[in-house]
């Protein structure tokens, strides 16, 4: 399979998580958006995908990437929507509007934090949520 032909996932990270490092570190800890970017790669490259990256902390740009994504035939998302997991039908609608199968992942457990946090318009809706593993959780365990 050639580089044009791999098959490619999009990674997005919304509000607030390019702050990753330097935000509330006793929460999110301390290691980049870049790190993340590189850990997700990295990974993604060891089974011959590709990984397109987004941050954004406007909502209609996020869902514009997301549009977009069905243009370019990507084929999974994988999303940290930061605090639009809590309040954004819209970004719901995105996502079921371009039928592309996600993944929610948050480096924290929203579950064992503030009541706003516990519910999410997305988690019903996706393939998996990956949340309290950090940054790692945007990687792949060794085993
Ligand atoms: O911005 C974020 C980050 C977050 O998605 C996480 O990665 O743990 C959890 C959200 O509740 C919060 O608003």
């Amino acid at each position: 399979m050639s580089d044009n032909e791999r098959v490619s996932l999009l990674l997005i990270n919304g509000p607030n998580l390019n702050l990753l490092g330097t935000r509330e570190p006793s929460v999110y800890g301390s290691q980049t958006l870049n790190d993340v970017h590189i850990l997700a790669k990295q990974t993604a490259s060891k089974h011959n995908v590709g990984v397109l990256t987004f941050q954004s902390n406007h909502e209609g740009a996020i869902i514009d990437r997301i549009h977009q994504a069905r243009e370019e035939g990507v084929k999974g998302i994988l999303i940290n929507p930061g605090a639009l997991t809590h309040t954004s039908v819209g970004l719901r609608d995105a996502l079921l509007g371009v039928s592309i199968p996600f993944i929610e992942i948050h480096v924290s457990n929203p579950h064992s934090r503030e009541a706003f946090r516990h519910h999410s318009y997305l988690s019903d809706k996706a393939i998996a949520v990956i949340a309290g593993l950090g940054v790692t959780g945007y990687g792949e365990s060794e085993h």
